[in-house]
């Protein structure tokens, strides 16, 4: 493709050379970069990409757009200066593959918890429904029945075009992606046209890349901000900050709420471990997905179909049979009758939202032991807080390890047991090795005891050091539940 029509929509501060240049692939990472290769030059959170400007340039590159032009220019070379090589990528990217998103409807959904299972339930609604739909989530993404393994919550916006092309040619109709806030801090959805935009809801988490509250809190402002006036902003009236997303937004502004007014409106009748009993829009419907977090998701997605021209009976039938995304309350009975539950909780609210949830369904004699660990080279701040909620809520709780990443996981233990207050010290233990403390979980359970595993949900691994061993959550829980006698 020729450089001056990848550069469509692109602001430009300056062209060394040949507009007309043809360009056969694009790089923000100098590793991946092959003979007439386009290199971007983004500045990052470890390390600037315009050091590896040169080194680029011997791997064949013949296209660089950067922030800053380097002294020297290698002759045959067409530099492109632009304000953000970030925001260039994203337009660029898009070109690159025919702007798939404005050939599919794509809606983005964002928010701090829910994301991943609004967007799979639409998902799987509109499957049900006939269409042919995408998913881009932190599960996985699907395109129709394909599976394509996720490596981020948001793709970086080549890995996200390809896929939507992938999409455009597999005749989907819809994609329903998770819109990340560091997605829209780093511009990976820049140049994406989409047709509605969902809010969950925003509490505390990642304040070790957005620093502060308000700083998160205008990344996801920032994605309703950007919608297009032919789109629709739907969000959580409940929420504090619910409205807050939608004041600068030029599109249509639509709410969903279980305690307010709201375009959108549910009750809840019955939560049980069975499901939930919701009234909506007047409608009595039963769930399978259970608490009332749930509501919320199972509402944000009807809502989202009724305003995608959906029939509102037909979309509560069918969101009657789903059961969300892998990995989220997923609920098991053991033959002793002790049950577990294996939920990714990895924030403060999320651990308070599934410990309430079970609190008002349990019968109230039963143990509820919780097994919780937080992630390394994350929000170190929501570490004491989560230990805190969770011991407040369990009747014991094993502080452990998730995935430690770069981090030493005694001292993240150590970090947690900060927050457990002194009365709540004696239900609380540690056992650094994860399956030694479901282990243990499982075997101080007696039966009606509720386990809670909760911080890594659908993961398939546990992530030390750079290397990914093999664990699973849910495999773990089952097999040492069915090794009690
Ligand atoms: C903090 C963060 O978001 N980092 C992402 C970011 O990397 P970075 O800014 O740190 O990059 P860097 O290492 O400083 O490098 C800067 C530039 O130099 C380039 N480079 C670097 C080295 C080299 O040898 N050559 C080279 O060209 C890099 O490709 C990059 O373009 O850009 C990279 C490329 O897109 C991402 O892979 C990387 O995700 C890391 C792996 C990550 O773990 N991100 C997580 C926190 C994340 O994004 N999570 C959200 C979900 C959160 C949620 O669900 O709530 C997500 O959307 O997945
Ligand atoms: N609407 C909600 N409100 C509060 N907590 C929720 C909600 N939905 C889910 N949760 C809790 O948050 C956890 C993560 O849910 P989900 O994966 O849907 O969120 P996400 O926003 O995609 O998370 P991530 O940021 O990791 O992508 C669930 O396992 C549950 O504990
Ligand atoms: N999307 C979240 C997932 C956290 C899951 C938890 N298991 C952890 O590793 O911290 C993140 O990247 O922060
Ligand atoms: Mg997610």
């Amino acid at each position: 493709m020729q450089l001056q029509d990848l550069l469509y929509g692109v602001s430009i501060k300056s062209l060394t050379d040949k507009p007309n240049q043809e360009v056969a692939s694009l790089a923000f990472d100098s590793r991946q970069v092959k003979p007439d290769t386009l290199f971007f030059a983004i500045k990052g959170t470890a390390v600037d990409g315009h050091q590896y400007i040169e080194q680029t340039i011997t791997a064949g590159a013949t296209v660089v757009v950067c922030e800053t032009l380097p002294t020297d220019l290698t002759e045959g070379v067409t530099y492109v200066e632009v304000q953000n090589s970030s925001v260039a990528l994203g337009i660029v990217a898009s070109n690159f593959y025919g702007n798939p998103s404005s050939k599919l409807k794509i809606i983005g959904i964002t928010g701090t918890n829910g994301k991943t299972t609004i967007a799979t339930l639409l998902f799987q609604l509109f499957r049900e429904l006939g269409y042919n739909v995408g998913l881009i989530s932190t599960v996985q993404n699907h395109i129709n029945d394909d599976i394509i393994p996720a490596t981020h919550t948001t793709p970086n916006p080549i890995a996200l075009n390809s896929l939507l092309q992938d999409m455009v040619q597999a005749k989907c109709e819809y994609g329903f992606m998770e819109v990340s806030s560091h997605a829209v801090v780093q511009h990976r959805i820049a140049g994406l046209t989409f047709a509605g935009g969902v809010f969950s809801n925003i509490t505390h988490d990642h304040l070790d890349f957005h620093k502060t509250f308000d700083s998160y809190l205008k990344a996801k402002k920032e994605f309703f901000d950007n919608l297009p006036k032919s789109s629709f902003a739907l969000t959580n009236a409940d929420d504090k900050n619910g409205m807050v997303m939608l004041q600068n937004t030029k599109a249509s502004k639509k709410t969903y709420a279980l305690k307010q007014m709201a375009d959108f409106k549910a009750k809840i009748i019955e939560n049980k471990f069975s499901g939930l009993n919701l009234n909506v829009d007047d409608i009595d419907v039963f769930f399978k997905m259970v608490g009332s977090f749930n509501a919320y998701n199972l509402l944000a997605a009807y809502g989202t179909a009724i305003l995608l021209g959906e029939d509102k009976l037909n979309v509560l039938t069918i969101l009657s049979t789903l059961a969300g995304a892998e990995g989220r309350f997923d609920y098991t009975v053991s033959k002793q009758g002790i049950i577990g539950i294996v939920d990714y909780a990895h924030t403060p609210d999320a651990v308070q939202n599934v410990l309430s949830t079970i609190a008002n369904i349990r019968k109230g004699t039963e143990q509820v032991i919780t097994v919780l660990g937080c992630g390394g080279d994350r929000d170190k701040t929501k570490r004491p807080i989560m230990a805190q909620v969770a011991s407040d809520w369990s009747d014991k709780v094993i502080l452990t390890s998730d995935n430690p990443r770069t981090e030493n996981p005694q001292q993240i233990i150590a970090e947690m047991e900060k927050g457990v207050s002194p009365t709540n010290q004696r239900k609380t233990l540690s056992i650094l090795d994860r399956k030694e403390a479901i282990k243990t979980a499982c075997h101080i359970a007696k039966p009606g005891d509720i386990i809670l595993v909760a911080g890594k949900g659908h993961e398939k691994y546990q992530e030390i050091n750079g290397v990914r061993h093999h664990f699973d959550d849910k495999e773990v829980l089952t097999e040492q539940l069915n090794l009690i006698n």
